[in-house]
């Protein structure tokens, strides 16, 4: 079943294409680490999917209606604003609008408790949101998609700020959704976590779609070289894939 599909998809902003001819799939159980250098297009193609951004080409998300959409695939933007003084429950409360239609059901306390525990948050729950610390507001956002219970999430570098047990558990709490037959497409800068926690890498970079399959087949020393312009080590250990940067090519 796929989750998301799109066929030649380009955006051009203030007369720049940003990328062209992007066609890829998302299916069941994916976990999808979407990465590329500052400026690749990460958040552009993401919006775009979602039918945010005026594009060129199919989404099968864009071509939803807002209300199926919103059933379809959860979204978590970069920008981390909060912008009520609401209790954290409050927030990740309204993940559940979509499914909504008066007041709150059991299965919909259910997501909200099951996304917070994901997230470490449930003795945070009563705080307001506002006065956490911006990791912790980031854990808040990703727990209010993970409780859209969509079986697509999309998420705008969502491990970025996080603490380094915070981003593992997150990585791992998103492959234990791949697991569970749901899929998500995260954008992220740290190669490692996408290494080691992704099951497929996409590679945005120089307008178009790099590399697309396994991590191992994506962050080649050649494509690591001509997209970021660094060298990296990677070797298969007894503790999973390591993959870490090295150096800036000259
Ligand atoms: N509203 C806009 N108008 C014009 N250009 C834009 C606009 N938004 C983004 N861009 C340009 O589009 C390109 C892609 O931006 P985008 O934010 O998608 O990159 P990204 O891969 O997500 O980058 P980063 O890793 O830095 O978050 C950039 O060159 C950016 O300057």
């Amino acid at each position: 079943m796929t989750l998301l599909s799109l066929r030649d998809l380009s955006v051009t902003l203030r007369d720049r294409m940003v990328f062209s001819g992007v066609t890829l799939e998302i299916g069941k159980g994916e976990l999808v680490g979407l990465i590329g250098p500052n400026g690749a297009g990460k958040t552009t193609l993401m919006r775009a999917a979602l039918g945010l951004l005026a594009h060129e080409g199919d989404s099968s998300l864009a071509a939803l209606h807002p209300s199926a959409r919103a059933r379809a695939a959860a979204w978590m933007p970069q920008a981390r604003e909060i912008a009520w003084p609401v209790t954290v429950e409050a927030l990740v409360t309204l993940g559940r609008t979509p499914h909504r239609t008066r007041a709150l059901t059991a299965a919909d306390r259910a997501a909200v408790d099951r996304a917070l525990d994901w997230m470490d948050l449930s003795e945070m729950r009563h705080r307001t949101a506002t006065r956490l610390s911006g990791g912790e507001q980031a854990r808040v956002l990703i727990a209010r998609a993970l409780a859209q219970d969509t079986p697509l999430l999309m998420a705008d570098e969502p491990i970025a700020g996080l603490d380094p047990a915070h981003q593992i558990a997150t990585m791992q709490t998103f492959a234990d959704l791949a697991r569970a037959g749901h899929s998500a497409l995260v954008s992220l800068h740290d190669l490692g976590l996408a290494a080691r926690h992704c099951s497929r890498l996409i590679l945005l970079g120089q307008g178009r779609v790099m590399a697309d399959g396994p991590p191992a087949d994506v962050l080649t020393p050649d494509l690591v070289a001509q997209v970021f312009g660094i060298t990296a080590y990677s070797a298969d250990t007894a503790h999973g894939r390591v993959f870490q940067p090295l150096e800036v090519l000259g």
